[in-house]
């Protein structure tokens, strides 16, 4: 089922059915042209979900609160001061847009339980103003006369739009903007609100900033709410509270989810759905929501992933672009004297246990340098704070010639300090090669709208990027499974992934935490070529492991933790003889080539 309807996905068969809807128009009843309409408006509103909650992750319970925006915003600025149609929805959705991004500051920094109450909120805000603020729009009684079609007071450049006219450029637009969210979708800045989604800290251990990510998540969801409000304002003629109030909201949400979140198709079955079902629920007309609220309870449970999930194939995440030959691999020279790495002094404490203490660590470029310790010694720690996800209670951590205490872990991701986590983060719904390719995040130049234009430079680094990432796949073994998405495979291939990822974004430091847990003995044959071929390009390496045969094999030096102190530092060999290291972590029975259970 879900392959043989794969052709309606294909441009020329979206196009040539868009035209035909356009067509058909013009020999449809007006009620029909009507619905047609709302049904556009209804897809341009899920799309708006789909992108903020769908894509990013974002809960919104008062997206009729943007609706609204663009709704009145339009309608009132060609009402009172004659802007023309286009100028009017253009500022409709910047207006919505504009809520979004200011609504996001006070979002951002809340999420789930918290978010949804937040945004409902918002919702609620707006529902009382539109209400109390008669003199702007009529308050209870709605505002009417807004120029429509239906009315035939709609003009554009001195010609009467009729219905007919009015849906099929509502068509041509929504159409057009289905094509750039498709495109931005597939873009790095759509991979980026995907990894948002998944794990923000995840997220910014590849470059990506959460707060400005998710800003332009509630921005662009709000500035779709926005144009959909003010295509909905010249559908109608009349404006009125009731329709912006909190059941609209949660119809619009329904509506994206029992499509499919996460895909663009999705947004437009759900909107089929709910244009027409009101109207065959009219029989249970006061028990409406009732019905809706057992159709999203019944869609959670046998469509998890909405109709989408259900008629059609997994969409792709990345451009469908032919990838082009990777440059040859250029060794790095370190630039600072000193060091690659030092951390100096380097001390935290959580809740009065001092996680680390005056811990001090450096490392050349080109060197693999093992980190070994008891559990709860201070590894991961040391390694959350170089990668700037915890910030020191004292000392510093130098890079290179610069420092990287206090910078965000997106900004320390964006100088090339990357890691892997214990347990891999990768977004389940990619592909092992998307999943790759959100590894080039920090060295993308392309700007959104390049991205959202498909422009031909924004396409050819793609095409790039793409090639590297095949290099890569090819060098982990992992181009057979490159099409997989990741959440149908074992944890050895899902490691190997997550690395490759790390690879992609071209490092000089590379802290991986223990990388060869549950791994076969060809994975860890695969994970130590792959950790070579870093060193060979003068990437330093930190290595969090306790399979000792796998770090005699690879390091070049040891540093052994112990309750956040600094026990040993030099060659493997020495540490096996080392009494402070035997005490503490090796244990008497120890010896060269085991493993450490510790
Ligand atoms: N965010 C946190 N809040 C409270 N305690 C923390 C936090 N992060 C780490 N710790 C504590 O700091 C200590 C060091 O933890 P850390 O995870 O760095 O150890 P580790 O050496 O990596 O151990 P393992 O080998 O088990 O991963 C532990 O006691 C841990 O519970």
């Amino acid at each position: 089922m879900r392959n043989s309807l794969t052709f309606l996905t294909r441009t020329p068969v979206v196009a040539a059915l868009l035209v035909a809807l356009g067509v058909a128009a013009e020999f449809a009843s007006g009620s029909t042209v009507q619905i047609w309409s709302f049904l556009l408006v209804n897809v341009l509103l899920a799309q708006s979900i789909n992108v903020l909650t769908g894509v990013a992750g974002q809960i919104s319970l008062g997206h009729a609160g943007f609706l609204g925006i663009g709704a009145y915003g339009s309608a009132l600025l060609m009402k009172n001061l004659g802007l023309p149609l286009p100028l009017a929805l253009v500022a409709g959705a910047v207006m919505g847009g504009a809520g979004g991004w200011l609504l996001s500051f006070a979002a951002g920094r809340v999420r789930e339980f918290y978010l949804a109450m937040m945004t409902l909120g918002f919702g609620m805000i707006f529902y009382e103003v539109v209400r109390e603020w008669t003199s702007l729009t009529g308050g209870v009684v709605g505002l009417s006369g807004v120029p429509s079609p239906s009315l035939r007071t709609l003009m554009l450049f001195g010609w009467r739009i009729d219905p007919v006219a009015y849906f099929q450029i509502t068509l041509a637009v929504v159409a057009g903007v289905v094509w750039l969210l498709r495109n931005f979708i597939t873009s790095p800045y759509g991979r980026a609100f995907f990894a948002i989604h998944v794990s923000e800290v995840a997220a910014g251990s590849i470059g990506v900033p959460r707060a400005a990510t998710k800003r332009n998540a509630y921005t662009l969801s709000a500035a779709l709410a926005g144009l959909a409000g003010g295509f909905y304002a010249h559908l109608v003629g009349y404006l009125g509270p009731e329709t912006f109030g909190l059941h609209r909201s949660v119809e619009a949400l329904v509506m994206a989810v029992v499509g499919g979140l996460g895909t663009l198709t999705g947004p437009v079955l759900g909107a089929i759905v709910f244009t027409y079902l009101p109207e065959k629920l009219q029989v249970f007309a006061e028990y409406q929501f009732m019905v809706y609220g057992l159709i999203l309870l019944l869609s959670f449970v046998l469509l998890p992933r909405g109709l989408a999930g259900l008629l059609l194939p997994r969409p792709r995440f990345s451009k469908d672009v032919e990838a082009l030959p990777p440059p040859p691999p250029v060794p790095y020279t370190a630039t600072g004297t000193g060091p690659l790495l030092s951390a100096e002094g380097v001390s935290i404490s959580f809740l009065g246990l001092r996680a680390l203490d005056n811990a001090s660590v450096t490392l050349g470029a080109g060197e693999i340098l093992g980190l070994v310790g008891p559990n709860g010694s201070g590894k991961s720690t040391l390694v959350n704070i170089i990668s700037g996800i915890y910030r020191p209670g004292d000392g510093v951590v130098r890079f290179d010639d610069g420092t990287l205490t206090g910078l965000p872990d997106h900004a320390v991701a964006r100088r090339g300090v990357l890691r892997t986590f214990q347990d891999p983060r990768l977004v389940p719904s990619f592909t092992v090669r998307e999943n790759v390719l959100l590894g080039g995040h920090r060295l993308y130049q392309q700007n959104p709208l390049a991205a959202a234009l498909n422009l031909p430079g924004a396409l050819r680094e793609d095409a790039e990027m793409l090639g590297r990432a095949e290099a890569i796949l090819a060098m982990a073994g992992l181009s057979h499974l490159a099409d997989t998405p990741v959440r149908d495979l074992p944890y050895g291939d899902q490691r190997m992934t997550e690395l490759s990822r790390v690879i992609l974004a071209n490092p000089r430091l590379v802290m991986l935490d223990e990388p060869a847990a549950g791994l076969s003995e060809g994975e860890l044959h695969k994970l130590g070529g792959l950790i070579r071929h870093l060193k060979a390009q003068g990437v330093g390496v930190i290595l969090i492991e306790h399979h000792m045969d796998f770090l005699n094999e690879l390091v070049d030096r040891v540093v052994v933790l112990d309750s956040g102190k600094v026990i040993y530092q030099g060659g493997m060999a020495g540490m096996y003889r080392d009494p402070a290291v035997v005490a503490a972590y090796l244990g008497t029975e120890t010896h060269p080539g085991e493993s450490v259970h510790a």
